[in-house]
């Protein structure tokens, strides 16, 4: 592909990015995984420069722009090199029109760059949510130890006991220590959330949202495999997805039950106010995370930021009758905005008198309202809430 051919190619996936924002449709990676599946002629070199072009604009441009052309144009005005390649050229795109107006640049659509800066976070700090992710591994205290791991690239050690910085883009799954289940993947600020939770040998704890496992094996690891851990999900295919990591990872002690959206307590009933720790890694907007996925925030609105807090409350609201007395609650949430955070806590407070916040313990994080927050500025990791509210 030309260098304006492969423009073009971005302006046409931005313009499918667009509308699955709009519509609710399939992330960017997935349409430029299916944009190339039928494109076999683009080389490798042609797929990461495309690639590369799609999210530097998504990244660039703050409200949904309202075509991909007008969304290159944006980069096309900070950057010369791309202004030149509208030439017209039989691949490449038509040439800049007199009258041709470029998406708006800035962090994310307005709503939302108000919801972040009542929630502190604007300037630098709300720059670098749009920054490149860095890859972190945990180790696998069941099956390894971090000094003793020779690893086939440079590693950088973490203020994380276990955790470690690759370099982006390694694959680390072809790696005999992934395979092992000697490292995992996982995000230092998850973690440090982790971290904060303080799961310790034979506990009895819940993971309620746990996803594919992401947070339960590093909850296995602290507890040296020994207790009750009880992973849970409402989405069937994640919470499978997790058994086969919990066999690579040693983790023998996890026991996944699969529950009903609505009916969650009756499904955990035999864990009434038995948990020393519930884990309510809450599904949330994803704030946190737009250095992934940059178009999140083209994907969000308002009326499902809402909704997400409505759920917050609810798996908050669960977790405290499956918490013993003395037993403790994490909350946890990959979004800098309040309103799937510290003000979640303070509502749950008031709710549930005989719960009280407590400062998390971690190595990492600033405190934030009635927890901590980590951000992608500050501490390299993804953004994350974390608060801690123990039950007398
Ligand atoms: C932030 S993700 C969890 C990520 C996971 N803990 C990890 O570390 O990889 C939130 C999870 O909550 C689940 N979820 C949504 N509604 C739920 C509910 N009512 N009860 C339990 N889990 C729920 C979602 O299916 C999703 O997997």
């Amino acid at each position: 592909m030309t260098p304006a051919a492969r423009v073009q190619a971005a302006i046409e996936l931005l313009d499918m990015v667009i509308d699955g924002a709009r519509n609710q449709g399939a992330p960017a990676d997935r349409l430029i995984a299916a944009y190339f599946k039928q494109r076999r002629y683009a080389g490798s070199k042609d797929r990461r420069a495309v690639r590369d072009l799609v999210y530097r604009a998504i990244r660039y441009c703050g409200p949904i722009p309202r075509t991909g052309r007008a969304a290159m144009l944006a980069l096309a005005q900070a950057d010369e090199e791309i202004a030149a390649l509208f030439d017209g050229s039989t691949h490449g795109p038509p040439a800049i029109g007199k009258n041709e107006k470029p998406a708006i640049a800035g962090t994310a659509p307005d709503w939302l760059v108000r919801e972040l800066d009542q929630s502190g976070v604007s300037g630098e700090v709300a720059a670098a949510m749009l920054g490149r992710a860095s890859l972190d591994v945990r180790v696998n205290t069941l099956k390894a130890d971090r000094d003793g791991l020779d690893l086939p690239e440079p590693a950088e050690k973490l203020e994380a006991p276990n955790a470690l910085r690759l370099a982006a883009g390694t694959n680390v799954d072809q790696w005999d220590e992934y395979r092992d289940g000697k490292i995992e993947v996982q995000d230092h600020g998850s973690q440090m959330a982790c971290i904060a939770a303080n799961a310790r040998g034979g506990e009895t704890v819940i993971d309620l949202c746990a996803g594919a496992g992401g947070k339960t094996l590093s909850l296995a690891a602290a507890m040296g495999n020994m207790g009750e851990l009880i992973a849970c999900d409402t989405d069937r295919g994640r919470l499978s997805k997790l058994t086969p990591r919990a066999n690579r990872a040693g983790a023998g002690m996890i026991q996944t039950r699969l529950l009903d959206p609505k009916s969650e307590l009756e499904a955990l009933e035999d864990y009434a106010e038995a948990a020393d720790l519930v884990l309510v890694d809450a599904p949330c907007s994803g704030t946190g995370t737009w250095r992934r996925k940059p178009e999140g925030k083209w994907r969000l609105t308002a009326k499902t930021l809402d909704a997400y807090a409505r759920l917050q409350d609810e798996l908050l609201e669960i977790a405290a009758k499956l918490t013993k007395p003395g037993g403790r609650i994490a909350f946890v949430t990959c979004s800098l905005l309040d309103s799937e955070g510290t003000d979640r806590i303070a509502a749950f407070l008031e709710r549930n008198e005989g719960f009280s916040a407590e400062a998390p313990t971690v190595p990492l994080g600033n405190p934030h309202g009635l927890g901590i927050r980590l951000d992608p500025l500050r501490h390299g990791t993804d953004g994350f809430f974390v608060a801690i509210v123990r039950r007398a």
